[in-house]
Protein backbone atom coordinates (compact mmCIF):
# COMPACT_ATOMS: atom_id res chain seq x y z
CA UNK A 1 0.00 0.00 0.00
CA UNK A 2 1.16 3.39 -0.59
CA UNK A 3 1.63 5.93 2.15
CA UNK A 4 -0.62 9.21 1.68
CA UNK A 5 1.86 11.42 2.77
CA UNK A 6 4.50 12.58 -0.01
CA UNK A 7 7.76 14.23 2.10
CA UNK A 8 8.94 14.76 -1.86
CA UNK A 9 5.87 17.21 -2.07
CA UNK A 10 5.55 18.78 1.26
CA UNK A 11 3.57 21.90 2.13
CA UNK A 12 5.80 24.07 4.61
CA UNK A 13 5.51 23.20 7.71
CA UNK A 14 4.98 19.74 7.61
CA UNK A 15 3.53 18.95 11.28
CA UNK A 16 4.40 15.68 13.35
CA UNK A 17 2.91 16.05 16.85
CA UNK A 18 1.65 13.55 19.61
CA UNK A 19 2.91 12.70 22.74
CA UNK A 20 6.45 11.73 23.75
CA UNK A 21 5.90 8.55 24.49
CA UNK A 22 2.49 6.40 24.47
CA UNK A 23 0.89 5.72 27.99
CA UNK A 24 -2.44 4.31 27.75
CA UNK A 25 -4.83 3.28 25.10
CA UNK A 26 -7.10 6.29 26.55
CA UNK A 27 -4.34 8.84 26.79
CA UNK A 28 -3.33 7.66 23.14
CA UNK A 29 -6.97 8.03 21.69
CA UNK A 30 -7.76 11.39 23.93
CA UNK A 31 -4.06 13.33 21.99
CA UNK A 32 -4.84 12.03 18.74
CA UNK A 33 -8.67 13.56 19.17
CA UNK A 34 -7.56 16.84 20.33
CA UNK A 35 -4.76 17.30 18.16
CA UNK A 36 -7.43 16.32 14.81
CA UNK A 37 -9.68 19.15 15.92
CA UNK A 38 -6.64 21.26 16.05
CA UNK A 39 -6.46 19.90 12.01
CA UNK A 40 -2.98 17.74 12.56
CA UNK A 41 -2.99 15.39 10.68
CA UNK A 42 0.15 13.27 11.74
CA UNK A 43 0.34 11.81 14.89
CA UNK A 44 3.47 10.47 16.73
CA UNK A 45 3.98 8.57 19.88
CA UNK A 46 7.04 6.79 21.23
CA UNK A 47 6.12 3.06 21.68
CA UNK A 48 9.90 1.86 22.42
CA UNK A 49 12.10 4.39 24.74
CA UNK A 50 15.15 4.34 24.51
CA UNK A 51 16.02 6.01 27.38
CA UNK A 52 19.74 6.86 28.94
CA UNK A 53 19.18 5.00 32.56
CA UNK A 54 17.51 1.42 33.13
CA UNK A 55 14.61 1.31 35.02
CA UNK A 56 12.88 4.90 33.17
CA UNK A 57 9.70 4.26 31.56
CA UNK A 58 10.93 2.30 28.60
CA UNK A 59 7.67 2.28 26.53
CA UNK A 60 4.40 0.21 26.27
CA UNK A 61 6.01 -1.78 23.47
CA UNK A 62 3.83 -3.35 20.91
CA UNK A 63 0.73 -3.55 22.43
CA UNK A 64 0.77 0.86 21.88
CA UNK A 65 0.84 -0.89 18.43
CA UNK A 66 -2.28 -1.43 18.25
CA UNK A 67 -3.90 1.95 19.60
CA UNK A 68 -2.11 3.55 16.60
CA UNK A 69 -3.76 1.56 14.50
CA UNK A 70 -7.26 3.10 16.15
CA UNK A 71 -6.12 6.45 16.13
CA UNK A 72 -5.47 5.82 12.36
CA UNK A 73 -9.80 4.26 11.80
CA UNK A 74 -10.63 6.55 14.35
CA UNK A 75 -9.12 10.01 13.34
CA UNK A 76 -7.88 9.27 9.98
CA UNK A 77 -4.66 10.66 11.04
CA UNK A 78 -1.43 8.71 10.04
CA UNK A 79 0.82 8.00 12.25
CA UNK A 80 4.64 7.77 12.82
CA UNK A 81 6.66 6.06 15.52
CA UNK A 82 10.65 5.48 15.98
CA UNK A 83 12.26 2.45 15.51
CA UNK A 84 15.63 1.18 17.06
CA UNK A 85 15.95 -1.98 15.32
CA UNK A 86 14.51 -4.88 13.18
CA UNK A 87 12.16 -6.35 15.70
CA UNK A 88 10.48 -2.59 16.00
CA UNK A 89 10.36 -2.34 12.10
CA UNK A 90 8.73 -5.74 11.22
CA UNK A 91 6.10 -5.17 14.47
CA UNK A 92 5.58 -1.73 12.97
CA UNK A 93 5.30 -2.94 9.85
CA UNK A 94 2.59 -5.30 10.54
CA UNK A 95 0.40 -2.87 12.46
CA UNK A 96 0.71 -0.46 9.32
CA UNK A 97 2.36 2.23 10.99
CA UNK A 98 2.65 5.03 7.80
CA UNK A 99 5.97 7.13 8.93
CA UNK A 100 8.72 5.28 10.51
CA UNK A 101 11.79 7.55 12.27
CA UNK A 102 15.05 6.29 13.46
CA UNK A 103 16.55 7.97 16.77
CA UNK A 104 19.45 10.15 17.42
CA UNK A 105 21.41 6.88 19.26
CA UNK A 106 20.34 4.47 16.72
CA UNK A 107 21.68 6.99 13.85
CA UNK A 108 24.79 6.80 15.50
CA UNK A 109 25.81 3.61 15.17
CA UNK A 110 26.27 2.61 11.03
CA UNK A 111 25.58 -1.36 12.22
CA UNK A 112 22.21 -0.61 13.21
CA UNK A 113 21.49 1.61 10.71
CA UNK A 114 22.36 -0.92 7.82
CA UNK A 115 20.43 -3.44 9.87
CA UNK A 116 17.43 -1.32 9.81
CA UNK A 117 17.88 -0.61 6.10
CA UNK A 118 17.94 -4.15 5.24
CA UNK A 119 15.00 -4.68 6.99
CA UNK A 120 13.40 -1.51 5.26
CA UNK A 121 14.09 -3.21 1.90
CA UNK A 122 11.35 -2.98 -0.81
CA UNK A 123 9.16 -1.54 1.53
CA UNK A 124 7.88 1.84 0.54
CA UNK A 125 7.11 3.99 3.60
CA UNK A 126 8.42 7.33 4.72
CA UNK A 127 11.45 6.83 6.91
CA UNK A 128 12.78 10.08 8.55
CA UNK A 129 16.24 10.24 10.49
CA UNK A 130 17.56 11.73 13.53
CA UNK A 131 20.48 13.55 13.13
CA UNK A 132 23.14 11.17 15.46
CA UNK A 133 23.52 12.84 19.50
CA UNK A 134 27.30 13.08 18.17
CA UNK A 135 27.78 16.47 15.63
CA UNK A 136 28.68 14.46 12.82
CA UNK A 137 27.37 15.89 9.55
CA UNK A 138 28.83 12.69 7.28
CA UNK A 139 27.32 9.86 9.96
CA UNK A 140 23.87 11.65 9.61
CA UNK A 141 24.51 11.67 5.82
CA UNK A 142 25.24 7.76 6.15
CA UNK A 143 22.83 6.39 7.65
CA UNK A 144 20.37 8.59 4.72
CA UNK A 145 22.54 6.83 2.57
CA UNK A 146 21.81 3.37 4.17
CA UNK A 147 17.83 3.76 3.51
CA UNK A 148 18.47 5.64 0.37
CA UNK A 149 20.43 2.66 -0.90
CA UNK A 150 17.71 0.30 0.45
CA UNK A 151 15.30 1.90 -2.17
CA UNK A 152 13.47 4.19 0.50
CA UNK A 153 12.11 6.62 -1.64
CA UNK A 154 10.83 8.71 0.69
CA UNK A 155 13.48 9.84 3.17
CA UNK A 156 13.68 12.84 5.81
CA UNK A 157 15.80 14.06 7.99
CA UNK A 158 14.86 15.03 11.31
CA UNK A 159 16.87 17.73 13.79
CA UNK A 160 16.78 17.20 17.46
CA UNK A 161 20.29 18.68 18.57
CA UNK A 162 23.18 17.67 19.88
CA UNK A 163 24.34 16.41 23.91
CA UNK A 164 27.27 18.16 24.85
CA UNK A 165 29.20 18.80 28.16
CA UNK A 166 28.85 22.23 27.62
CA UNK A 167 26.38 24.35 30.01
CA UNK A 168 23.59 25.37 27.30
CA UNK A 169 19.74 26.74 27.61
CA UNK A 170 19.12 23.73 25.37
CA UNK A 171 18.91 20.00 26.46
CA UNK A 172 20.81 19.49 23.24
CA UNK A 173 22.89 22.15 21.16
CA UNK A 174 21.17 23.10 18.18
CA UNK A 175 24.51 23.34 16.35
CA UNK A 176 22.11 24.93 13.06
CA UNK A 177 25.24 24.75 11.04
CA UNK A 178 25.08 21.13 11.04
CA UNK A 179 21.63 21.03 9.21
CA UNK A 180 22.62 23.75 7.15
CA UNK A 181 25.71 21.71 6.04
CA UNK A 182 23.11 18.64 5.60
CA UNK A 183 20.86 20.92 3.12
CA UNK A 184 23.95 21.63 1.45
CA UNK A 185 25.24 18.41 0.31
CA UNK A 186 21.52 16.84 0.20
CA UNK A 187 19.81 20.04 -1.28
CA UNK A 188 16.60 17.81 -1.95
CA UNK A 189 16.43 16.32 1.52
CA UNK A 190 13.39 17.51 3.37
CA UNK A 191 14.36 18.48 6.72
CA UNK A 192 11.93 18.70 9.71
CA UNK A 193 12.93 20.99 13.38
CA UNK A 194 12.68 18.86 16.60
CA UNK A 195 12.35 21.74 18.97
CA UNK A 196 11.26 19.46 21.48
CA UNK A 197 14.13 17.79 22.29
CA UNK A 198 16.44 20.44 21.17
CA UNK A 199 14.78 22.80 24.20
CA UNK A 200 14.01 20.16 26.39
CA UNK A 201 11.01 22.81 28.18
CA UNK A 202 8.29 24.47 27.07
CA UNK A 203 10.36 27.88 27.13
CA UNK A 204 12.00 28.00 24.22
CA UNK A 205 9.89 26.05 22.16
CA UNK A 206 8.17 29.30 19.93
CA UNK A 207 11.31 30.36 19.34
CA UNK A 208 13.54 27.83 18.36
CA UNK A 209 10.40 26.68 16.10
CA UNK A 210 10.38 30.33 14.53
CA UNK A 211 14.60 29.79 13.63
CA UNK A 212 13.82 26.64 12.02
CA UNK A 213 11.46 28.07 9.50
CA UNK A 214 13.54 31.27 8.82
CA UNK A 215 16.20 28.67 7.91
CA UNK A 216 13.83 27.07 5.40
CA UNK A 217 13.32 23.99 7.23
CA UNK A 218 10.13 21.97 5.91
CA UNK A 219 8.20 21.03 8.96
CA UNK A 220 8.22 20.61 12.63
CA UNK A 221 7.65 17.63 15.15
CA UNK A 222 6.30 18.84 18.36
CA UNK A 223 5.58 16.74 21.47
CA UNK A 224 2.01 17.22 22.77
CA UNK A 225 0.10 15.96 26.11
CA UNK A 226 -3.18 16.31 26.81
CA UNK A 227 -1.97 16.66 30.52
CA UNK A 228 2.03 17.70 29.85
CA UNK A 229 2.51 17.45 33.04
CA UNK A 230 1.38 14.06 34.50
CA UNK A 231 3.38 12.55 31.10
CA UNK A 232 5.48 9.24 31.54
CA UNK A 233 8.51 10.68 30.01
CA UNK A 234 9.72 14.08 28.68
CA UNK A 235 7.21 15.93 30.71
CA UNK A 236 8.66 19.88 30.84
CA UNK A 237 9.17 19.69 26.99
CA UNK A 238 5.74 18.66 26.31
CA UNK A 239 2.93 21.28 25.16
CA UNK A 240 -1.18 20.22 25.16
CA UNK A 241 -2.60 20.50 21.49
CA UNK A 242 -4.24 23.76 22.20
CA UNK A 243 -0.78 25.34 23.05
CA UNK A 244 0.92 23.89 19.87
CA UNK A 245 -2.22 26.10 17.53
CA UNK A 246 -1.13 28.73 18.81
CA UNK A 247 2.43 28.06 18.67
CA UNK A 248 1.74 27.32 15.02
CA UNK A 249 -0.15 30.77 14.44
CA UNK A 250 2.33 32.79 15.74
CA UNK A 251 5.03 31.10 13.37
CA UNK A 252 6.14 34.01 10.40
CA UNK A 253 6.61 31.56 7.44
CA UNK A 254 8.96 33.07 4.97
CA UNK A 255 10.28 31.87 1.94
CA UNK A 256 13.72 31.57 0.25
CA UNK A 257 12.80 32.87 -3.09
CA UNK A 258 9.69 35.37 -3.28
CA UNK A 259 7.96 36.20 -6.53
CA UNK A 260 7.49 39.37 -8.20
CA UNK A 261 10.01 41.63 -5.60
CA UNK A 262 13.11 43.43 -7.13
CA UNK A 263 16.34 42.42 -5.94
CA UNK A 264 18.58 45.43 -6.59
CA UNK A 265 18.79 46.49 -3.21
CA UNK A 266 19.93 42.48 -2.33
CA UNK A 267 22.08 42.59 -4.62
CA UNK A 268 23.79 45.83 -3.68
CA UNK A 269 23.96 44.24 -0.44
CA UNK A 270 25.12 41.33 -1.65
CA UNK A 271 28.31 43.09 -3.85
CA UNK A 272 29.32 44.82 -0.50
CA UNK A 273 29.65 41.50 1.46
CA UNK A 274 31.55 39.83 -1.71
CA UNK A 275 34.00 43.10 -1.43
CA UNK A 276 34.50 42.18 2.30
CA UNK A 277 34.96 38.66 1.91
CA UNK A 278 37.74 39.25 -0.67
CA UNK A 279 39.02 41.72 1.88
CA UNK A 280 39.44 39.31 4.16
CA UNK A 281 40.55 36.30 2.45
CA UNK A 282 43.36 38.44 1.13
CA UNK A 283 44.25 39.43 5.22
CA UNK A 284 44.01 36.06 5.75
CA UNK A 285 46.30 35.48 3.17
CA UNK A 286 48.96 37.52 4.31
CA UNK A 287 48.49 36.37 8.03
CA UNK A 288 49.49 32.96 7.05
CA UNK A 289 52.74 34.45 5.62
CA UNK A 290 53.62 35.98 8.14
CA UNK A 291 53.30 32.23 10.27
CA UNK A 292 55.43 30.77 7.66
CA UNK A 293 57.96 33.42 8.66
CA UNK A 294 57.33 32.69 12.04
CA UNK A 295 57.63 28.77 11.55
CA UNK A 296 60.76 29.53 9.81
CA UNK A 297 62.19 31.45 12.58
CA UNK A 298 61.20 28.82 15.22
CA UNK A 299 62.65 26.17 13.60
CA UNK A 300 66.13 27.75 13.05
CA UNK A 301 66.03 28.65 16.80
CA UNK A 302 64.80 25.47 17.93
CA UNK A 303 61.60 26.63 19.71
CA UNK A 304 57.94 25.10 19.76
CA UNK A 305 55.09 26.35 17.75
CA UNK A 306 52.72 26.95 20.23
CA UNK A 307 53.66 29.89 22.30
CA UNK A 308 50.51 29.94 25.07
CA UNK A 309 51.50 33.11 26.70
CA UNK A 310 51.28 34.86 23.37
CA UNK A 311 48.16 33.08 21.96
CA UNK A 312 46.39 33.81 25.17
CA UNK A 313 47.37 37.41 25.32
CA UNK A 314 45.79 37.35 21.44
CA UNK A 315 42.74 35.97 22.68
CA UNK A 316 42.19 37.82 25.35
CA UNK A 317 42.88 41.23 23.70
CA UNK A 318 40.61 40.07 20.69
CA UNK A 319 37.35 39.32 23.59
CA UNK A 320 37.89 42.45 25.12
CA UNK A 321 37.50 44.36 22.14
CA UNK A 322 34.83 42.57 21.01
CA UNK A 323 32.65 44.43 23.62
CA UNK A 324 32.88 47.46 21.78
CA UNK A 325 31.83 46.14 18.49
CA UNK A 326 28.72 44.11 17.21
CA UNK A 327 30.69 41.22 16.82
CA UNK A 328 29.84 38.77 19.45
CA UNK A 329 32.39 37.02 22.31
CA UNK A 330 31.56 33.43 21.31
CA UNK A 331 32.25 34.64 17.31
CA UNK A 332 35.43 36.25 18.42
CA UNK A 333 36.46 32.86 20.17
CA UNK A 334 35.79 30.25 17.80
CA UNK A 335 37.13 33.12 15.01
CA UNK A 336 40.38 33.19 16.77
CA UNK A 337 40.68 29.16 17.17
CA UNK A 338 39.92 28.86 13.72
CA UNK A 339 42.64 31.14 12.85
CA UNK A 340 45.06 30.26 15.38
CA UNK A 341 44.60 26.92 14.39
CA UNK A 342 45.30 27.15 10.59
CA UNK A 343 48.51 29.60 11.60
CA UNK A 344 49.68 25.88 13.69
CA UNK A 345 49.11 23.69 10.81
CA UNK A 346 51.24 26.29 8.31
CA UNK A 347 54.21 26.42 10.98
CA UNK A 348 53.95 22.34 11.22
CA UNK A 349 53.95 22.51 7.72
CA UNK A 350 56.92 24.75 7.31
CA UNK A 351 58.94 23.04 10.55
CA UNK A 352 58.49 19.29 9.86
CA UNK A 353 57.00 18.77 6.33
CA UNK A 354 58.81 21.01 3.90
CA UNK A 355 62.39 20.49 3.08
C1 LIG B 1 52.44 32.77 15.30
C2 LIG B 1 52.91 32.20 16.41
O1 LIG B 1 52.69 30.85 16.73
C3 LIG B 1 51.50 30.36 17.30
C4 LIG B 1 50.36 30.96 16.58
C5 LIG B 1 49.85 32.15 16.96
C6 LIG B 1 49.02 32.98 16.02
O2 LIG B 1 48.80 32.59 14.87
O3 LIG B 1 48.58 34.07 16.41
C7 LIG B 1 50.15 32.62 18.25
C8 LIG B 1 50.92 31.92 19.12
C9 LIG B 1 51.48 30.60 18.80
O4 LIG B 1 50.75 29.61 19.51
C10 LIG B 1 53.69 32.94 17.40
O5 LIG B 1 54.41 32.31 18.18
O6 LIG B 1 53.63 34.18 17.39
Amino acid sequence: MKSKLDLNKIERPLVIAGPCSAETEEQVLNSARLLQKEGIQIFRAGIWKPRTRPNCFEGVGSEGLEWLKTVQKETGMQTATEVANVKHVFEALKYGVDILWIGARTSANPFAMQEIADALKGVDIPVLVKNPVNPDVELWIGALERLEKAGIKQLGAIHRGFSSYEHSIYRNIPQWQIPIELKRRMPNMPIICDPSHICGNRVLLQSVSQKAMDLNFDGLMIETHPTPDQAWSDAQQQITPTQLTELLSSLKLRVEHPDGISLDTLEDLRYKIDQYDNEIMAILQKRMEAANSIGQYKKDNNMTILQSGRWESILEKHLAQSKDTNLSERFISKLFKAIHEESIAHQTEVMNIKK
